[in-house]
C-alpha cells in the first residue's frame, strides 16, 4: 500500500510531505526533486511570490545515497518568505500576546496580522471560518492555498521515478486550454521526450499558435485586472494493462484518478479520455475498436477511452484532463461582506496569480504519478524495484498469446 500526506501552511516555515509504502531501490536525488519544484513555479501569469519564492528542499527520511530504503520517504520544503511571516504564523504564543482569544493577533508592525474579514468569493475563506469557528480567514487560507501543492510535486517526483524505474512508465503534462483559448482536438500529442520543450514554452503548450494566443489572453486579462482558468492534460506512456479494477467503485483506476485530480485546489472538472466529448457521440464512433497487428499483438485503433476501460488501464496511452476555475483572488476585487461589521465590502486582495494553469498541469502530473504508483504497488507488490519489475514481467508473460496487447 502506498500512502501520502502533506502538512504545513502557505506562509509557515516549511511544508512537509511523507510517502509511505515506497519499495526500496528507487533512485532519486534532492536536485531532481528541486528540478520538479522549479517546473511547478513555471508559467506565464504567475504572481509576484513565484518570482522570489525559492523552494528549499531537504530530504529527511527514506533515502540513503540517492536510493530509497523502503521506509517512509520524508521531504521538507522551506518557504523563503518565512522571515516576514515569523510572528504572524508563529506556532507558539508570542510574548507580547495580551489576549487568550486565539483569534486576536498581536501586531507585528508589518500589517500582516490584521484579521482578514472580507472573504473572497471562490476561495475557502468564508465557509472555512464558519466551519472551524474563526473570526479571521488567515488560518483557512493558509491551508487552502495551493502552496501545499509543492509538497505533492516533491512526492510525485519520487512516484514518477519509481514508475519509470520499475515499469518504464513515463508521464507528460501540458496545457490544452487557457480561458476561451483551446488547443485544436487534432493537435499532435506531446511524448515523454517533449517535456523539456514543453517546460520551455511560456504556458506549457505543445501547439505554438495556441501558445501565442494563450499568452495574449493572459496579457489582456492582466490589463483588465482579472484572472483566468483553463484545462490541463496528463498523459502516461507505458502503462501495463490491468491497473485498477472493475470489481468495486473505489478500486477503479478512473475513479482514483478523478478523485486525485479533483483534490487539487481550483480543479472543477475531470475528463478521462474524450470524457464529455464522448457523451455527444454515437456508440459506433465513441469506442476504440480492437484489432490484431502484424506482430500478433492486440491494439485499439483509437484512444478515445484514454487508456481506461472497466476501471482498468488497457495498455493504451493514459489520458486525463482537469479543468481549473479562474483564480479567485481577483485584482479588480469582487463584492463580498465584511464579516466583522456586516457591511458591504470588496474582497481581500494583496497579490495573486493571474493564471496558474501551467503550474496546475505539473501538479496534476504529480497526482497521476502518485495514483499510478499506488496502483502499481497494489497489483505487483514488491519490496524493491527489481522485485516489482520481475512481477510485472511475469504477469505480462502469463497473459495468453491470443490476449497479449501492445503497451503504448
Ligand atoms: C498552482 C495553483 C496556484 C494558485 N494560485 C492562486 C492565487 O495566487 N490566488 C488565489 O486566490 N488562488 C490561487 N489558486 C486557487 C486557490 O488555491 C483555490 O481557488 C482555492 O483553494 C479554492 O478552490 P476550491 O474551491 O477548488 O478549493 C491556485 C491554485 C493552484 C492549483
Ligand atoms: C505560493 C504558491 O501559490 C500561492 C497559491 C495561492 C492560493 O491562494 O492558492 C495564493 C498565492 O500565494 P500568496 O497569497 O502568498 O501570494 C500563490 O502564490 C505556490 O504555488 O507555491
Amino acid at each position: 500500500m502506498l500512502r501520502w500526506l502533506t502538512a504545513g501552511e502557505s506562509h509557515g516555515p516549511l511544508l512537509i510531505g511523507v510517502l509511505e509504502g515506497l519499495p526500496a531501490g528507487v533512485q532519486i536525488t534532492t536536485p531532481e526533486i528541486q528540478a520538479a519544484l522549479a517546473r511547478r513555479r513555471l508559467g506565464y501569469g504567475r504572481g509576484a511570490r513565484m518570482k522570489f519564492e525559492q523552494d528549499e528542499v531537504r530530504v529527511t527520511g527514506g533515502l540513503r545515497h540517492g536510493v530509497s530504503q523502503g521506509g517512509p520517504f520524508a521531504v521538507q520544503i522551506g518557504n523563503t518568505e518565512w522571515p516576514k511571516w515569523e510572528s504572524v504564523m508563529s506556532a507558539d504564543p508570542l510574548a507580547e500576546q495580551v489576549s487568550d482569544d486565539p483569534n486576536d493577533k498581536p501586531l507585528d508592525g508589518q500589517g500582516r496580522s490584521a484579521p482578514l474579514t472580507r472573504p473572497r468569493p471562490g476561495h475557502a475563506d468564508l465557509v472555512g471560518m464558519q466551519k472551524y469557528g474563526f473570526a479571521d480567514a488567515r488560518p483557512v487560507l493558509e491551508r487552502a492555498s495551493a502552496r501545499e501543492t509543492a509538497a505533492r510535486v516533491a512526492l510525485g517526483q519520487v512516484a514518477a521515478s519509481f514508475l519509470e524505474q520499475a515499469a518504464g512508465i513515463r508521464l507528460v503534462s501540458h496545457t490544452v486550454g487557457i480561458g476561451p483559448v483551446g488547443t485544436p482536438d487534432d493537435a499532435e500529442l506531446p511524448g515523454p521526450d517533449d517535456v523539456a520543450a514543453l517546460d520551455a514554452d511560456p504556458v506549457r503548450s505543445f501547439h505554438a499558435p495556441t501558445s501565442a494566443a494563450m499568452v495574449a489572453e493572459i496579457d489582456d486579462c492582466h490589463k483588465a485586472g482579472d484572472t483566468l482558468g483553463g484545462v490541463v492534460e496528463v498523459l502516461a506512456y507505458g502503462v501495463p494493462p490491468g491497473l485498477g479494477s472493475h470489481v468495486h467503485w473505489d478500486r477503479r483506476l478512473d475513479s482514483r484518478l478523478a478523485g486525485a485530480l479533483m483534490g487539487i485546489q481550483a480543479i472543477k472538472g475531470v475528463e478521462v479520455g474524450d470524457g464529455f466529448r464522448t457523451a455527444a457521440r454515437r456508440g459506433s464512433v465513441a469506442h476504440d475498436e480492437i484489432e490484431r497487428g502484424d506482430d500478433g499483438l492486440l491494439r485499439r485503433r483509437t484512444d478515445r477511452a484514454g487508456g481506461v476501460e472497466g476501471g482498468m488501464s488497457t495498455g493504451e496511452i493514459l489520458k486525463v484532463r482537469a479543468a481549473m476555475k479562474p483564480i479567485s483572488t481577483v485584482p479588480r476585487a469582487l463584492d463580498t461582506v465584511d464579516v466583522a461589521t456586516g457591511e458591504k465590502a470588496v474582497a481581500i486582495h494583496q497579490r495573486s496569480d493571474v493564471c496558474a494553469v501551467p503550474a496546475a498541469g505539473v501538479v496534476a502530473e504529480a497526482m497521476v504519478a502518485l495514483v499510478l504508483a499506488e496502483a502499481l504497488v497494489e497489483k505487483f507488490g514488491g519490496d524493491s524495484v527489481p522485485e516489482t519489475a520481475r512481477n510485472i514481467r511475469s504477469y505480462l508473460e502469463s497473459i495468453p498469446e491470443l490476449q497479449k496487447s501492445e503497451i503504448r
